[in-house]
């Protein structure tokens, strides 16, 4: 069976958090193509209706919510708005997160907690209350995005903590929650995905390159190849996946800092 065969996902319901943008845009562009109705998700309200304009100006298949994952009043809304315009949730990705780069001496408890709540405590409401609202009586499939944290990440630990506490979580809630027929699984993209919004936070392309010789593949990832990653995952091709996490690196973690290049 063809995973991406748009039947599949025709007139499906998806909620993308971070839809507007990087790796959630290319998740939302994805779906679009395949027939999914898609909502978008996320604090900034400009970025929201630009993609909406971009990638469909004439139809209200997709659509902008602002939202910050941070407060639970939001989240409670946009579920709920959700569900009155468009019937159901078919499937959620949590995609929205971010962090910045700071060594854990220098890491105040209100910058730890901010990163926590952006992307665990995020993470954990938008679950609880597509569940609550939707899930539960109806089933449905959930992708969390993380980053690879499976040697820690300096300068991130903040986020390596919080990310590895998602990949918990999903693993946990795909065995409370199978029975009411809820998969959810994990993508972890390595550090590497080139997007202009993350470059932009993190001091331009250059910091991206520099990744390159740690990377057998010898490139950056792309938007596009964690958005196949996503789709599979939410697709009935892998109607028996749950639980599980799927990097996407280009196998960097394994022997990460050997140059094949010579
Ligand atoms: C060994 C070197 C390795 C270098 C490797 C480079 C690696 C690059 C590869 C990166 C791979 C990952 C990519 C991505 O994840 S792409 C996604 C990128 N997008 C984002 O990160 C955007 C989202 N991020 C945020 O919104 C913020 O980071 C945050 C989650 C913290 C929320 O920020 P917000 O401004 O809303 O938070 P608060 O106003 O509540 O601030 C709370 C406190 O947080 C501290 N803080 C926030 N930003 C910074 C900063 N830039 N530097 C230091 N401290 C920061 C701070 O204590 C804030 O409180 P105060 O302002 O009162 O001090
Ligand atoms: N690029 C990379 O190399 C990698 C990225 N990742 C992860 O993939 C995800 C997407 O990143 P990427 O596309 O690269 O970068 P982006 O900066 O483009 O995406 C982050 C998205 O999250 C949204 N967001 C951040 N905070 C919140 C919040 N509190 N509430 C709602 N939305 C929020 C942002 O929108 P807004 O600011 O408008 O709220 C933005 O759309 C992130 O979780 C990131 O950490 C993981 C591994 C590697």
């Amino acid at each position: 069976m063809s995973v991406f065969r748009p039947l599949l996902f025709k007139n499906k319901v998806a909620l993308v958090t971070g839809g507007a943008t990087g790796i959630g845009k290319a998740i939302t562009e994805e779906l679009l193509s395949l027939g999914c109705k898609v909502v978008i998700a996320s604090r900034k309200e400009e970025r929201l209706k630009a993609t909406v304009q971009e990638l469909c100006p004439n139809s209200n298949r997709l659509r902008g919510k602002v939202c910050n994952i941070r407060k639970e009043d939001q989240i409670n809304t946009l579920i709920s708005s959700t569900l009155s315009e468009l019937g159901k949730i078919d499937y959620l990705v949590n995609n929205g997160g971010g962090q910045y780069l700071s060594p854990v001496a220098d890491i105040r408890l209100k910058g730890w907690d901010a990163v926590v709540e952006t992307n665990l405590t995020g993470t954990f409401l938008m679950c609880k209350e597509v569940y609550g609202q939707w899930m539960r009586e109806n089933g449905g499939v959930i992708v969390n995005i993380i980053l690879d944290t499976s040697r820690g990440i300096p300068m991130m630990a903040h986020s390596a903590a919080a990310r590895a506490g998602v990949d918990n979580l999903t693993k946990s809630l795909a065995v409370e929650w199978a029975a009411n027929g809820v998969r959810l699984n994990t993508v972890a993209p390595g550090g590497f995905i080139y997007s202009p919004t993350a470059a932009a936070n993190y001091g331009g392309r250059d910091v991206f390159e520099k990744a390159r010789v740690g990377i057998p593949a010898k490139r950056l990832g792309t938007t596009q190849e964690v958005a196949s990653a996503v789709c599979f995952l939410l697709s009935p091709g892998a109607s028996f996946i749950s639980g599980e996490t799927l990097k996407v690196d280009g196998g960097a973690n394994f022997f990460p800092s050997l140059d094949r290049s010579r």
